[in-house]
C-alpha cells in the first residue's frame, strides 16, 4: 500500500538556508510552543507562495528528481528525504512543480496534524494508489461501477461502501473468531520454517517471501473463507497458489515503481502498466472464484446467529448483491498483504537485534502460556501487554507506513500560512514520531512507555498514528494486530530468534523495512 508519501519523493537538489525555515518552527523555536491555528484568520494568514520548500526546475517541475538516469534520487530515499525536509525547511514544507499531480504539503507539527484530522468530515479524502485509481475509475469502470470499493475511492462512493462494510469488518466479535483460523495458518508457516532451515538453524535469505506467504495465506482465510495454500511445498509454476504468490510478488515490486516514478502511464500503456492491469485483472477472477463458493455454501448453511457466520458471509447475507464483496475482498487483499509482511520483517528483526527485550516478551507469553501447544484465545491475546508495547513502540520508531496523508477540501490555516483547497497534505509519521518535542526521551526504544505514562513523559497522540485516524483509519487494524499477536505469541514462545549478521539499514520500497537478508537463526526453546 502507497499511503502518499508516493511522489513527495522528488529529491531536494539544492539548499535553502535557514531564515526560509518555516513560520511554526520559527514560533516554535521563540515561544517553545505552536502559535498558529487551521481555524485561524484565512485574511491575516500568510501567502501559500512564501510557505518554504525545494524550488522546481521549468517545465519537468520537480519530477525530473526521480526520473531513471537523469534523476539522482531513489524511491528507497523517500524516508531520508522526509526528514531532510524538516531539517531543511521547518515544520512546513511545500513541494510544488510535480508533473500530473497537485502540489504536496509536508507538515511536521504534531497539534497542526490533530487538527487537520479532527475537522476532516465525513468523507475525508485519502490522496493514494493513482494506479489502482486508474484501474478502478477508467480501465474496468465496468466492473466497479457506483460502489468501487474504499481504495483509491473518494465522497459519497467511498462513504457509502465503508458504512456497509465497517460494522462486521471492525466488530471485536468477528476478529475474535478468527484467532483459531490465523493460529492454524501460523503452525503451518512454523511447520514450513522447521523445514527451511538449515542444520545450524538459520533461515534462507529469502526469509522475506516466506512471511509474505503467510500474510496472504491468512488474507485469504479472511477475506476469502479459504486456505490459498500458498504455505505448500515446491508448488508447480502453474498451481492458484503459485501464480497468487507472483502476482502479489510482481504487485510488491512493481507498483511503488509505477506510482514513484513519473507517472507516463498516465498517458501511455508502458510494459510495465499492461502487465500491472493483467495482475489486478487476475486478483478479481480469484475474489470472484472463492467468494462465489462461498455463496454456494452459505445457501446450505444453518447460521443461528449474525455471529456464526465469517467476515464475507456476513457481507454476502446482507448485500443482495456479490460484487460488495469480490470488491471488499479485493480491497482487503491489496492492502492487506504487503502492510502486514513488512510491519512483520521489521518487528522480527528488531527482537532478533535486541535479545533483553525478547526475553521480556518471551517471559510474559511463558506465563500466559504454561503449555506452548494450548489453542490460543482472546484472554491469551488480551493479557500479552508487554508484547503489544513492543510491537507499538517498533511502529512509532520505524513506521512501516512511513506517512499519511489528507487532500485539502477547502482553504485551510496551517501553521500561519493560508494553504489552498486541493494541496495534498502528507503527515509523516516516521519524523513526527521521533521528534523530542512530542516524546520525551524518543532516540530510546521504550516499549514500556505505551504500557503506563505516570511520569508526565510526553506521547502526543497524533505523533505516532501507525494505522492513520478518523474516519478513513486503517479498516484491517484489528485484523493486522491479530494476525501479528498471533505470530509472536507462537513464534516467541517456542523460539529464540537471533540475527548474526551485518546490521540492516531500514528503507522504502513500497513500505518501510529492513533492507537485506533476514537470515535468522531460529533456536527451539
Ligand atoms: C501493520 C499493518 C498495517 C498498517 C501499518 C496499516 C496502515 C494503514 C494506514 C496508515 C491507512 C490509512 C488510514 C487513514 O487514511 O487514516 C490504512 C488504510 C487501509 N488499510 Fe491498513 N494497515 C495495515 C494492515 C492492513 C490489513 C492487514 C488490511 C486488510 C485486512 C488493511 C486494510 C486497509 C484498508 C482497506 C484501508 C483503506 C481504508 C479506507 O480508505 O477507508 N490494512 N492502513
Amino acid at each position: 500500500m502507497v499511503l502518499l508519501i508516493q511522489s513527495a519523493t522528488s529529491r531536494l537538489g539544492h539548499r535553502l538556508s535557514r531564515s526560509c525555515r518555516s513560520l511554526c518552527s520559527e514560533t516554535l523555536n521563540a515561544t517553545g510552543h505552536v502559535t498558529s491555528s487551521i481555524s485561524g484568520d484565512l485574511d491575516r494568514a500568510q501567502s501559500y507562495d512564501l510557505v518554504p520548500g525545494p524550488k522546481p526546475i521549468p517545465i519537468l517541475g520537480n519530477t525530473w528528481r526521480l526520473l531513471p538516469v537523469i534523476g539522482q534520487y531513489q524511491i528507497s530515499d523517500v524516508a531520508k528525504i522526509s526528514q531532510m525536509f524538516y531539517d531543511e525547511y521547518g515544520k512546513i514544507v511545500r513541494l510544488t512543480g510535480l508533473i500530473g499531480r497537485p502540489d504536496l504539503l509536508f507538515v511536521y507539527d504534531a497539534d497542526e496534524i490533530e487538527k487537520i484530522y479532527r475537522q476532516e468530515g465525513p468523507t475525508p479524502f485519502r490522496p493514494s494508489m493513482p494506479c489502482l485509481v486508474h484501474y478502478k475509475s477508467e480501465v474496468r469502470k465496468d466492473f466497479f461501477g457506483k460502489l468501487p470499493g474504499v481504495v483509491g475511492v473518494h465522497g459519497e462512493p467511498w462513504r457509502e461502501f465503508r458504512t456497509r462494510v465497517q460494522k462486521p469488518v471492525l466488530q471485536p466479535q468477528t476478529v475474535r473468531k478468527y484467532i483459531g483460523p490465523i493460529e492454524v495458518v501460523t503452525d503451518d508457516f512454523i511447520q514450513r520454517i522447521e523445514k527451511i532451515k538449515r542444520d545450524d538453524c538459520e533461515l534462507p535469505a529469502d526469509f522475506d517471501n516466506e512471511i509474505h506467504k503467510w500474510a496472504l495465506e491468512c488474507i485469504g482465510r479472511v477475506a476469502l473463507d479459504v486456505r490459498l495454500g500458498c504455505l505448500g511445498d515446491k508448488l508447480p509454476l502453474d498451481s492458484e497458489p503459485q501464480k497468487i504468490i507472483d502476482a502479489a510478488k510482481y504487485a510488491l515490486r512493481n507498483v511503488a515503481v509505477l506510482e514513484l516514478k513519473a507517472p507516463f502511464w498516465r498517458y501511455i500503456p508502458t510494459p510495465l502498466w499492461t502487465r500491472y492491469v493483467k495482475n489486478m485483472n487476475y486478483f478479481i477472477e480469484i475474489c470472484m472464484k472463492h467468494i462465489d463458493v462461498a455463496m454456494e455454501r452459505l445457501k446450505t448453511k444453518k447460521a443461528l446467529s449474525e455471529l456464526d457466520l465469517s467476515l464475507i458471509e456476513r457481507i454476502l447475507a446482507k448485500e443482495s448483491d456479490p460484487k460488495m464483496a469480490y470488491i471488499l475482498a479485493l480491497d482487503l487483499i491489496l492492502v492487506g498483504i504487503d502492510t502486514i509482511s513488512m510491519a512483520v520483517c521489521s518487528i522480527l528483526y528488531q527482537l532478533a537485534i535486541r535479545p533483553e527485550e525478547q526475553e521480556k516478551i518471551y517471559q510474559e507469553l511463558k506465563m500466559i502460556l504454561p503449555d506452548p501447544t494450548v489453542s490460543l484465545t482472546t484472554k491469551h491475546l488480551d493479557q500479552a501487554v508487554y508484547t503489544k508495547a513492543f510491537v507499538r513502540e517498533v511502529f512509532r520508531v520505524y513506521s512501516t507506513v512511513i506517512g499519511n496523508g489528507r487532500t485539502l477540501q477547502h482553504d485551510t490555516v496551517i501553521c500561519g500560512y493560508k494553504i489552498p483547497k486541493g494541496v495534498q497534505v502528507v503527515f509523516p509519521t516516521l519524523v513526527t514520531g521521533n521528534m523530542e518535542e512530542y516524546v520525551t526521551d524518543s532516540k530510546t526504544f521504550k516499549p514500556s512507555r505505551w504500557i503506563k505514562n505516570d511520569n508526565n513523559e510526553k506521547l502526543h497522540p497524533f505523533a505516532s498514528l501507525p494505522y492513520g485516524y478518523g474516519a478513513r483509519m486503517c479498516l484491517g487494524r484489528r485484523f493486522a494486530d491479530l494476525e501479528i499477536q498471533v505470530l509472536l505469541a507462537k513464534l516467541i514462545r517456542s523460539y529464540k530468534l537471533e540475527y548474526h549478521h551485518q546490521p540492516l539499514k531500514y528503507k522504502v520500497t513500497f513500505m518501510y523495512a529492513p533492507d537485506g537478508e533476514l537470515k535468522f537463526k531460529l533456536t527451539k526453546r
